[in-house]
């Protein structure tokens, strides 16, 4: 599914280069559940933006669900992240002025769905993180673990083959870290999503099918 040859990523600031990977060779199976664990600052949020194509890396070659994505232009990614990939963040990212339900409509907006198409997708996101009940909810009006439940109903209300997780559980009691990591669990056996999730907890970890543990650069 994700498949990186010799990648590295380096951060310019001013006249300052900060390298974080370094020569990175790493495959990512189609359905697999990976976890990226390791030190703050050791480059986890790094390589998932770098597969989800939000950034480009200074070397190295990128191929994702058989895409070279490192060989495309900025209006070519944006097509391609909305209907490849979606990601899930710790801090849910949910827009406070829409309900949840339209949260969860946006991504649908940027393709050419009729608006019966769209409620039907809308309604089954909603309906399998469970917040049927909610769907009129403002982000304010909902709990964490509830916000990052629509977060994850939005991430998959385009159907991407690929799920990129910053730290999901990063903002929720344990209680709610569950329920996050039981949709995760299901939406990669039951709907065979490939995730990739970076997390500082081990527990959440051995959810994954394997984990691969980064070490902080030296040079860092
Ligand atoms: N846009 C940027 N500009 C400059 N340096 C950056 C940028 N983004 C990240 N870095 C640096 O790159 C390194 C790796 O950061 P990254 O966020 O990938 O780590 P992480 O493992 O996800 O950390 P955490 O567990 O705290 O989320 C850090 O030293 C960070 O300061």
């Amino acid at each position: 599914m994700v498949n990186l040859v010799a990648v590295s990523k380096d951060y310019k600031k001013g006249k300052l280069t900060v390298p974080v990977l370094r020569n990175l060779d790493l495959t990512i199976y189609q359905g697999e559940f990976l976890a990226l664990m390791g030190a703050s600052g050791s480059g986890k949020s790094t390589l998932l933006n770098l597969i989800g194509s939000i950034d480009r890396p200074s070397a190295g070659s990128i191929v994702v669900d058989g895409q070279n994505i490192t060989k495309k232009s900025q209006s070519e990614l944006a097509y391609w992240r909305n209907h490849t990939v979606s990601f899930i963040f710790q801090f849910y990212n949910l827009i406070p002025v829409l309900s949840a339900w339209d949260n969860i409509a946006l991504p649908l907006r940027l393709q050419k769905l009729s608006s019966s198409q769209i409620k039907r997708r809308v309604d089954n996101a909603l309906a399998l993180v469970d917040l049927a009940q909610r769907a009129n909810h403002k982000p304010n009006e909902l709990s964490g673990g509830q916000q990052q439940r629509v977060a994850i109903a939005r991430a998959i209300v385009t159907d991407p083959q690929l799920l990129l997780c910053d730290e999901p559980t990063g903002d929720l009691d344990r209680e709610n870290a569950n329920k996050v990591m039981a949709i995760l669990s299901m939406l990669n056996k039951e709907y065979g999503k490939t995730i990739v999730m970076a997390t500082h907890d081990a527990s959440c970890a051995e959810i994954a099918h394997r984990t691969i543990t980064f070490n902080k650069p030296d040079f860092n």
